[in-house]
């Protein structure tokens, strides 16, 4: 039962692509399964790119921070924290944009926001109660995305090289890896470090009874 006097708790998310940040979410949600959560992906707020042709979509960088509307994701959020439900824009992997569904979205007590690039946008910093980066090694992240670009993404194993060698590897270079500083928490290996999911529900745990008292 969502409480509608008590501020949500924000957690998030952020590391490299294939650094296990679905898996860390998955694995709090699990934690938290006697509580009301949302998670928020920041993949799903990449700008609506439905006006160019394909061929066009697929040089764009998805890696940049201009590639996200982190205006929308912020307003979103907010809105929930103000127990507003919201209008969750749905992302197409395949198709490289916006899908036409949105999915409405109620406020709930625990909101996780995870992404690549979540720390890289103060506004978005401020909503965060902790900060978590979730940090793997490169040979490790790019042999995960190449399994799962291929298998559930429709990519080629081609493209996923060329794309990680031209865009992933230097974004991630000089955007994602910096933002680690600013996490509270970073979990190595992500969503198999028990320990580290440990560790962050307790202290979930303690930030949500103090809004209890
Ligand atoms: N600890 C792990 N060991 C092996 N494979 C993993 C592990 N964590 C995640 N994966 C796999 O790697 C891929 C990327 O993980 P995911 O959690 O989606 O990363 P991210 O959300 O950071 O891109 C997924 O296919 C997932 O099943
Ligand atoms: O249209 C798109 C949008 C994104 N990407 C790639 O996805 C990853 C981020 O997703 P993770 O789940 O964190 O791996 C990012 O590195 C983009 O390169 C894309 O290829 N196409």
């Amino acid at each position: 039962m969502v409480e509608k006097n008590k501020k949500p708790i924000v957690i998030g998310v952020a590391g490299g692509s294939g650094s296990g940040k679905t898996s860390v979410t998955r694995s709090i949600c699990e934690k938290f399964a006697n509580k009301s959560i949302l998670v928020m992906e920041q993949d799903f707020y990449y700008k609506d790119q439905s006006h160019l042709p394909f061929e066009e979509r697929l040089n764009t960088n998805y890696d940049h921070p201009f590639a996200f509307d982190n205006d929308l994701l912020i307003a979103h959020l907010k809105q929930l924290m103000n127990h507003h439900p919201v209008e969750k824009p749905m992302y197409d992997f395949k198709r490289h944009t916006r899908s036409d569904e949105t999915m409405q979205v109620e406020p709930q007590d625990v909101i996780i926001v995870e992404g690549i690039l979540i720390l890289e946008d103060d506004r978005l910093m401020d909503l965060m109660d902790i900060k978590v980066f979730v940090d793997t090694d490169a040979d490790l992240r790019i042999i995960r995305r190449l399994l799962r670009d291929i298998n559930e993404r429709g990519r080629t194993i081609d493209s996923v090289i060329d794309q990680y060698l031209n865009v992933v590897r230097p974004m991630h270079l000089q955007f994602i890896e910096p933002t680690k500083r600013y996490a509270d928490i970073i979990i190595p290996e992500g969503g198999e470090n028990h320990v580290a999911i440990d560790l962050m529900a307790t202290k979930v745990e303690k930030i949500l009874s103090k809004t209890d008292e």
